[in-house]
């Protein structure tokens, strides 16, 4: 069980405290020119990855406190107890074990006493062999074609996961082969992910962990019609369907032989799933050898995180640092920035990654916390951030901490196109961490012949006051290895702020209400008879809905 101490009373905490009142009156300007060595000092490298934490309103005291708030927190342990399958989702009774998905040391992992790696690997081996077929062709369709679209019908984990990695490594697909997204249960989405495919070359991935959500039934469901108004015979839809779950009563239930079914498992949270079969998209479509460098990318982290002290860790301090901004400084949202185009799904991965596993006002003691929780988590590639929301980060009331990510590598070399997004992703971290002084203002309106009242007049419009941290994550490479560190990062990430929040993140109980009332109103949906058993508001908008249709 993990320990719960709410971390606002710990001594680290106090020290913190304090420590912001002098260290938050520090312009980041004073503090790099306090310490030419500070890039050296706040930065950590892993491989082809290096994270540049130097940008921040830190020096090394706030680094010795934050790492003795995770310490006094006992994060060491908590660390262990997920690695080695303890049941640290409490509520669920469930350990938490997305990191034997990717053990590729294969050492034995125990739940419950039974060494759970030969299921892990077994259902890799079946992956392994079902994207070969598809890829060569070898697996066909009713009338003999081969396999030219997958269609992945899920939602939330069991979508975003499989969305973002194949955007991430679009590179590596194999041509002639797509993969498609149907999640929404708007009509519209299946609808229009169906209207150029053909029922002959198609191939549908039902994924659910529980096989119950509504929208992927529902998507399920319509894809099953829309393929036998083709097909017609029954039997054939065993050819183009696979189920993704871990009720194999219910994907039995759907008409899903168990043979097209590829399990998991109940300790393989929805958000932290893509490593198991629920990436099954992603192996067909740039083949399982490239899924297994994923894998290998992610164990690569998990290795740094459980065995490298706080201070050179690179999950712990982006949570640390994370906490320092959300805790201390008020902030109340997180940006990630990737300066890549194929990274243009990872901010949003990372919402439900982040929010909903630290979106709780309840700590782990069953008491509502009295400090911020999770942040809210939201960003686009760059550099179109640059042209939609940077005034607010530059110039705006909100501190908005940044993470920023770029590739040195681009996979698409084009003229001088990387050089130029290169140098904004460098341009930007340091635009917000110098800013430009009033005196910097005056004299560039100056020099361009302004009038004195013009100077005097847009000299404060033009002024950056600075001082806004960022993160620098500067990589070799968006290969498979580099995703699934980055991805790992992340999820450590979120994993260390929950156990200093003392949240219980890997369930995600907000989600029901909003399920069971609709699941109620549903079926008061089915006919046209005026409303009035719920709010005036409720009432108002059904009523309204059901006169217009
Ligand atoms: O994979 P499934 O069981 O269909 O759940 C889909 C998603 O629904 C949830 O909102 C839980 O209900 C997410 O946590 C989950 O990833």
């Amino acid at each position: 069980m993990l320990p719960s101490i709410p971390f606002d009373q710990t001594a680290a905490y106090r020290k913190l405290k304090t420590h912001h009142k002098s260290i938050s009156k520090k312009h980041l300007r004073e503090l790099f020119a306090e310490d030419p060595r500070r890039f050296n000092k706040f930065s950590i490298r892993l491989g082809d990855i290096l994270l540049d934490y130097s940008k921040n309103r830190i020096n090394g005291r706030t680094r010795a406190y934050l790492v003795q708030l995770a310490e006094e927190c006992q994060l060491g342990d908590a660390i262990e107890q997920m690695f080695t399958g303890e049941k640290i989702n409490a509520t669920e009774n469930r350990a938490v074990l997305h990191t034997a998905l990717r053990n590729r040391s294969n050492t034995p992992v125990l739940v419950d006493g039974k060494d759970i790696m030969p299921d892990v690997n077994e259902v890799l081996e079946k992956m392994k062999e079902f994207s070969t077929q598809v890829r060569s062709g070898a697996w066909k369709g009713y009338t003999g074609k081969k396999i030219t679209d997958i269609v992945n019908v899920g939602i939330g984990g069991s979508d975003l996961g499989p969305v973002m990695v194949t955007e991430a490594l679009k590179s590596y697909g194999k041509k002639g082969l797509n993969v498609h997204f149907v999640s929404n249960v708007d009509g519209t989405h299946i609808a229009e992910a169906l209207k150029n495919l053909d029922p002959e070359t198609t191939l549908f991935m039902i994924a659910s962990k529980t096989f119950t959500t509504q929208e992927t039934m529902a998507n399920a469901h319509s894809a099953r019609s829309w393929f036998l108004e083709s097909a017609r015979e029954a039997e054939h839809v065993k050819k183009h369907f696979v189920a993704i779950s871990t009720n194999q009563e219910k994907v039995e239930e759907f008409g899903i032989d168990p043979a097209n079914m590829f399990g998991f498992w109940d300790w393989v949270g929805g958000r932290y799933s893509l490593w198991s079969a629920i990436g099954l998209s992603i192996a067909c479509f740039i083949g399982f050898q490239n899924f297994e460098q994923l894998l290998a990318g992610a164990y690569d982290m998990d290795n740094h995180f459980r065995h490298t002290k706080f201070e050179r860790n690179m999950p712990v301090m982006l949570a640390l640092l994370g906490i320092w901004y959300n805790n201390f400084f008020g902030a109340q949202t997180e940006a990630i920035l990737p300066y890549d185009q194929y990274l243009h799904r990872f901010a949003a991965y990372f919402q439900q990654g982040d929010m909903e596993s630290n979106g709780k006002y309840v700590g782990r003691d069953g008491q509502p916390v009295d400090y911020q929780t999770g942040p809210v988590i939201w960003g686009e590639p760059g550099t179109n951030g640059q042209h939609a929301f940077y005034q607010l980060i530059h110039q705006g009331t909100k501190l908005i901490p940044c993470d920023f990510i770029a590739p040195a590598i681009s996979h698409n070399p084009l003229a001088d196109h990387h050089k130029m997004l290169l140098s904004n992703f460098f341009a930007q971290t340091e635009a917000l961490m110098n800013g430009k002084t009033a005196a910097e203002a005056r004299a560039e309106l100056e020099a361009s012949e302004k009038s004195a009242e013009e100077v005097d007049f847009l000299t404060p419009f033009k002024v950056f006051e600075g001082n806004r941290p960022t993160n620098s994550i500067l990589v070799k490479k968006i290969t498979p290895r580099v995703l699934g560190s980055l991805i790992a990062l992340y999820e450590h990430k979120i994993f260390v702020q929950g156990i200093i929040w003392n949240v219980f993140s890997f369930d995600q109980w907000g989600v029901e209400l909003g399920k069971q009332l609709a699941n109620k109103i549903y079926p008061e949906l089915q006919n046209d008879w005026p409303i009035s058993d719920h709010d005036s508001s409720t009432n108002g908008l059904i009523n309204l809905y059901k006169n217009w249709r």
